[in-house]
């Protein structure tokens, strides 16, 4: 009888932060095709962005000392001298006791160091009284201020998100080197389990679920998947099969067979594909404690428990966190969490750690996750929820109404 040397959750994490390498093949990829790629060279800034000095406001631009003492029942005076126009370089100066007009984003004339909002000034006939004084770099953007030329925007590593994207193009950045996108390979396991497209079932027949729940997480992280089908309780021919489609892959997802029954032949499959080989089998985890991590010749292989919520579940903590390493991703945080309050009691072991799947709502300003009860071999139990409630290995179960941590799925 084999037994699990489990492992922590927080353990298995550091395992994969320190066992994970990322991959080494990287491409040049189009700004606007390069959303959620990891970036493979850092960025450093050749210009200043903004490269001139911008008003943030529709105002006057002036000498903040000249406003010195204005105030609504002791107006101040200047005289208007001109207007920016947008996209141009301004053609009036500021000097002692003028102000010229400027709309939001357009450029600071010479001399001018601030502007001051219309509504708190009034032109009449050019002559612009001001109730308010203002001090100097008040409602302006620098030159720079934004980005400095010369300092590394963005580091090797780096998630492109829309806002990466938009701070690249305030550049003119046109190409970035990123991490190619990564090609896993997913295959299902157990002799009862048949194509989602079967019609109708024969006893004892279940139809893979897993394909769809791990694909779709996949392709939510950018990741490509290839299908290798369902495989048979057979031992030859789930390792045959398990080879070819790591031959094709960056990662391997075996869904099934991971635990430690007769039939379960997941492991001895994983091993054969490679050194170092497992380096976790079994977590303190509910659900999913019969999970399997490798690294086979670079590879990272992922068992995954069969039961279709604790395959959801184990591949959102901790498969996410191994294609994100394998992507090349810096990911030195923790998954987001909210703090919740629980609406009722539950129970869990010391050395343990639960994720209950839960849904959120708000009531008189405050979060609260309710409990979906239910086996995690039922895959409505996730459809009804969209938190995870994280019940620690320190803790011995939550109380009703005890502020808990909850990681939203979106
Ligand atoms: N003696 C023990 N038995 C079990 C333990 C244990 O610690 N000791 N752990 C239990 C837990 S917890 C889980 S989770 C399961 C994991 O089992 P396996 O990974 O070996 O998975 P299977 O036995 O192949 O399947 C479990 C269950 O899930 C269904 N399944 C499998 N694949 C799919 C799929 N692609 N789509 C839909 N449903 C699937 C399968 O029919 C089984 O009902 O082990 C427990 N046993
Ligand atoms: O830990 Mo298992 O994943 O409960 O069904």
């Amino acid at each position: 009888m084999q037994f699990f040397k489990v492992k922590t959750v927080e353990e298995t994490f550091t395992l994969i932060d320190e066992k994970i390498p990322a991959i080494e093949q990287t491409e040049i990829r189009e700004l606007f095709r390069a959303l959620h790629y990891i970036l493979a060279s850092p960025v450093t800034a050749k210009e200043n962005v903004p490269s001139f000095d911008r008003s943030t406001v529709d105002g006057y631009a002036v000498r903040a000392k000249d406003t010195y003492g204005s105030s609504e029942s002791m107006p101040g005076f200047l005289t208007v001298a001109g207007e920016v126009k947008m996209g141009e370089v301004p053609t009036a100066e500021v000097t002692q006791g003028t102000a010229v007009y400027v709309p939001t984003g357009g450029m600071l004339p010479k001399g001018s160091d601030s502007v001051i909002m219309i509504e708190h000034c009034e032109d009449v006939d050019t002559l612009l009284n001001t109730y308010r004084q203002i001090a100097p770099g008040e409602n302006v953007i620098r030159a720079g201020e934004d980005i400095r030329e010369g300092e590394i925007l963005l580091s090797r590593g780096t998630k492109l998100r829309p806002q990466e994207l938009g701070a690249l193009a305030s550049l003119g950045i046109t190409h970035v080197t990123v991490f190619r996108k990564l090609k896993v390979g997913y295959l299902s396991s157990g002799d009862e389990i048949v194509p989602y497209q079967t019609e109708t079932l024969r006893e004892g027949q279940i139809r893979d679920i897993n394909y769809l729940t791990i694909a779709g997480l996949a392709q939510e992280w950018n990741v490509e998947v290839v299908y290798g089908g369902i495989v048979r309780d057979d031992f030859a021919e789930f390792r045959e099969r398990a080879r070819a489609l790591y031959d094709e892959a960056d990662c391997l997802i075996l869904s099934g067979g991971s635990s430690v029954g007769a039939k379960d032949y997941t492991t001895d499959v994983i091993q054969s594909l490679g050194d170092p080989g497992v380096f976790v089998h079994g977590i303190s985890i509910k659900p999913g404690k019969p999970t399997i991590l490798a690294l086979a010749n670079e590879k990272p292989v992922i068992g995954l428990p069969g039961h279709p919520a604790s395959a959801m579940i184990i591949f959102k903590l901790f498969g996410e966190r191994v294609l994100r390493k394998l992507k090349g991703e810096k990911c030195d945080r923790k998954p987001e969490r909210i703090l919740a309050k629980i609406t009722k009691n539950i129970p869990s072991s010391m050395g343990r750690a639960d994720y209950i799947r839960a849904r959120l709502f708000e009531k008189e300003g405050e979060w609260w996750a309710e409990p979906i009860i239910g086996k995690s071999g039922l895959i409505t139990t996730l459809v009804k929820s969209d938190c995870l409630v994280e019940i620690s290995s320190e803790k011995e179960g939550v109380s009703q109404g005890e502020w808990i941590p909850v990681i939203p799925s979106r």
